[in-house]
Order: C-alpha cells, then structure tokens, then sequence
C-alpha cells in the first residue's frame, strides 16, 4: 500500500520568477531559502510521486466547463503554459496510475471531479515545484480546484476533499511513496484596484487557526474573511485540503511575509504527517 510522507503548502505568484528584484534582496533570498528548505525535507521524505494541489488560472478551463475539482491522470504534463513566464518551457512526468485510482476511489466515494489526461500546468503548479528544486526529479499527479471563477466549491467542502484524499492515496495498491504539495494564497488580489493590497491579519489568523487544528475555527474564519483578503486569497482552499489531508498531525508554519510588491502574502508551512 503506498504511504503518505509529507504534507506542504506554499503561496505561488508568477512575480517571484518575473520580477525577483522587485522586493529587497534580503527578502529575496530568505523567501526561495524557505522554498528550498521546503524542499530539502520533502526530498528526505523520499516521495516518487508529489500531489500537487493548485488552481488553473484560466488556461485550461473556461466558461464552457470549468470544474470545482479536476485530476490529473496523464503520463506527462507540459509547463507553463504562460508564453510570459521566466521558466523554461518543459515536460513533467505524470504518475497517470495514481491519477486513475484517485479518481476511481472519488466517484465510489461521494466525489464526482472531472479529470483530464490534456492539461498544461501553469505557474500555479510550476513555481514552487521550481523553487523547491524538486523538478524533475518526482513524478506528478496535478489536483486542480476551483478556486478562480464563482461559484468555488465551499471552504468545508474542501476539507472533505482533503479527508478523502488521505484515505484514497493509502488505499493505492502501490509501494509508492506519496507526498502532497498545496499551492496558493495567502492574501492578494488580482486585477483589482486593491492590487497589491494584502491582508497581514487575515494570514497571520490562517495560519494560527491552522496550527490549532479546529476545523470549524479554520473553516469560519476562511468563509467569513476570504473576501476581506481578495480574490487571490480564495486559493486557501488548496491549504484547507492539506488540512483535511493531515487528519490532525500537527502544523508548522515554515515562513511567512507580507511581500506587497510580489502582490501576495507569502506562507510557507508542513503538517508533520508520519513518513
Ligand atoms: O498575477 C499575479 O500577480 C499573481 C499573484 C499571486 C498569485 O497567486 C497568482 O496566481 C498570480
């Protein structure tokens, strides 16, 4: 049966490649020192296959189909599929066996998310599997979530979503080791006059709600107060399914900063699953 080693959320902002000057050097080199800090532990997890829980950001999915949930379960994904983005253009191996399972296990398990075998992975998925230093050296199963086009799939939903991926990724009749990497938030706001506005309070209580473990504070709290921390900051769906996914093992913040010039308050955290 394969094993779940690791669990990790991490904000992405396509600025952090595009613009890395953008903010001062020392802060610079402290945020890509915690993604790869990041990194280092989930490689001495020693995972084959990385779930990688993200949103699309209207790329692959318009308004002609646009899916709360979707699974990856392609042998390869091409990224980015952003022509401006500072990364070179590449292929990342899928672990399309997982994807199928997950997504056999969902629909005889109250879930029905679309998947697709066709996806091109944007900076969502892209930049902190890139900073990690964890390119190409996993393979990837993309769990991509509404978290950009209203209606989004509730924040309890989410951790449900969670729950059940623990219980689907342990019942894979693989010896894989499996680890699961949540990328979004915390607070921003695209495209909005509020641009570069972020919401220090509304992360900083995240990130506690989450090290309590409660899950009605940590739902309440993203439900009522997402809006008050912008559009972008709705991503925390993808931490609130590490959450489910951890079933209670302890959360560690790892990093936290108010970046305004990169847009985006940056979170880097671990639950301390046992691998
Ligand atoms: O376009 C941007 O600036 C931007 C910032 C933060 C994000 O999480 C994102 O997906 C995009």
């Amino acid at each position: 049966m394969a094993e779940l080693v690791g669990i990790y959320a991490a904000s992405h902002t396509p600025v952090m490649l595009n613009f890395p000057d953008a903010i001062p050097g020392e802060d610079r080199d402290a945020i890509f020192a915690a993604f790869k800090e990041m990194g280092r532990r989930i490689a001495e997890s020693r995972p084959d296959t990385v779930i990688v829980i993200s949103d699309d950001h209207v790329h692959n999915f318009f308004f002609n189909n646009f899916p709360a949930f979707c699974i990856g379960a392609a042998e390869s994904y091409q990224t980015p599929v952003e022509h401006w983005l500072k990364a070179e253009k590449q292929v990342l191996p899928g672990n399309a066996a997982l994807g199928a399972h997950l997504l056999g296990e969902a629909l005889q398990n109250g879930f029905d998310p679309s998947f697709s075998i066709e996806l091109v992975l944007d900076h969502g998925s892209l930049t902190p599997l890139l900073l990690a230093g964890l390119v190409p050296h996993v393979q990837i199963v993309p769990l991509l979530v509404n978290c950009v086009q209203p209606p989004l799939p509730t924040m309890r939903r989410c951790v449900d979503w969670g729950k059940f991926l623990r219980k689907a990724i342990t019942s894979f009749d693989a010896s894989k080791r499996i680890a699961i990497l949540a990328t979004g938030g915390i607070s921003h706001d695209i495209a909005t006059p509020r641009m570069g506005m972020v919401n220090e309070e509304f992360d900083r209580q995240f990130l506690v709600n989450l090290g309590s473990g409660h899950t009605d504070t940590i739902v309440e709290h993203a439900t009522n107060h997402v809006a008050a921390a912008g559009n972008g900051a709705e991503e925390i769906r993808n931490w609130l399914i590490g959450h489910g996914a951890a079933d209670g093992a302890q959360f560690e913040s790892l990093y936290y900063k108010a970046v305004s010039k990169w847009y985006t308050g940056i979170g880097l955290a671990q639950w301390k699953v046992k691998g």
